[in-house]
């Protein structure tokens, strides 16, 4: 490997130049994806685009093809039809080494926070694999940004000689969360990363997402099937259903007069009960 190849993502631009277009604004943009499985079209026709610095909300029930489109717009997936643009770059077409690299800047938080660990490492070195794969430094540079990484997720920088099993479910997940930023992506796709913890801590964490966002200007994909949580997390809402967006809106229009019927389901099915996190 040449040292270019091993070179760290620079950090995003924290704010816009002046003068840079509206096109620079955006770094994520899908258009007509298809994604067919032998017998499914589990993707069917999506165009979306994702800005810098903002968090897109997608919901939609289990089985509507969120994890194909999450999968497709990272790139995992190559789609039957239509393209995926990130960071001006079209991802359909690049080599594998090409698409490596591109990756390094979108990173995933997936849902379950002690089986996405791996159990028998610490998790200094859960941490530091992304900066040692990258070459980011020598290991004492590495283990320096692994407690800088953990203080910014709210742990304790003695949790890095811990293993998975010692840390609870919210613990694991801002370990999780403190991987996906180690290498100062610009995207962060957080596919249902709240969904199996419990409620209380599911606020401590989506209040840890937000204030990183603000602190690191990083953009969000936030996919869930949850409705109340993706309101609180993300002011442009795309529904997904059967494969389709089939309405996307601002926050504040799509709960004050939803389009679709579909919408209206979603929107009816958040408990009424009072609560701190529905408030953005
Ligand atoms: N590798 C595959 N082979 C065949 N069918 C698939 C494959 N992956 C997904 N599907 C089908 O595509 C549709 C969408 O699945 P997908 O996992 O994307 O939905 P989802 O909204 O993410 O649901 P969940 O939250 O339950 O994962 C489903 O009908 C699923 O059975």
């Amino acid at each position: 490997m040449n040292e270019r190849e091993h070179r760290v993502p620079e950090p995003r631009r924290r704010f816009e130049e002046p003068g840079t277009s509206a096109e620079d604004d955006v770094l994520l943009v899908a258009d007509g994806l298809v994604m067919d499985f032998p017998g499914t079209r589990a993707v069917d026709g999506v165009s979306l685009s994702v800005r810098r610095g903002t968090t897109f909300g997608l919901v939609g029930e289990s089985g509507c093809g969120k994890s194909t489109l999450t999968s497709l717009l990272l790139g995992l997936l190559r789609p039957t039809a239509g393209t995926v643009r990130f960071r001006g770059t079209e991802l359909t077409g690049l080599g594998g080494r090409e698409l490596r690299r591109l990756r390094a800047h979108m990173q995933v938080v997936l849902q379950d926070p002690v089986g996405s660990l791996n159990r028998r490492k610490t998790v200094g070195q859960i941490i530091g694999l992304p900066l040692a794969v990258h070459g980011a430094g020598d290991a004492t540079a590495r283990r320096a940004r692994v407690a800088e990484l953990l203080e910014l997720v709210g742990l304790p920088t003695s949790y890095a000689s811990r293993r998975p099993a010692e840390l609870s479910g919210g613990q694991c997940q801002r370990v999780s969360i403190a991987r996906a930023i180690a290498l100062h992506p610009d995207l962060v796709v957080l596919d249902e990363a709240v969904s199996a913890i419990d409620v209380a801590t599911q606020a401590q964490i989506l209040n840890l997402l937000r204030s990183l966002q603000t602190e690191l200007g990083l953009t969000y994909l936030f996919v869930s099937h949850d409705l109340a949580v993706v309101r609180y997390m993300a002011p442009e809402i795309a529904v997904m259903h059967r494969g389709r967006i089939v309405e996307q809106a601002p926050r504040e229009d799509l709960f004050a007069s939803p389009r679709e019927e579909y919408t209206r389901t979603l929107i009816e099915a958040i408990p009424r009960v009072p609560s701190r996190e529905a408030t953005p």
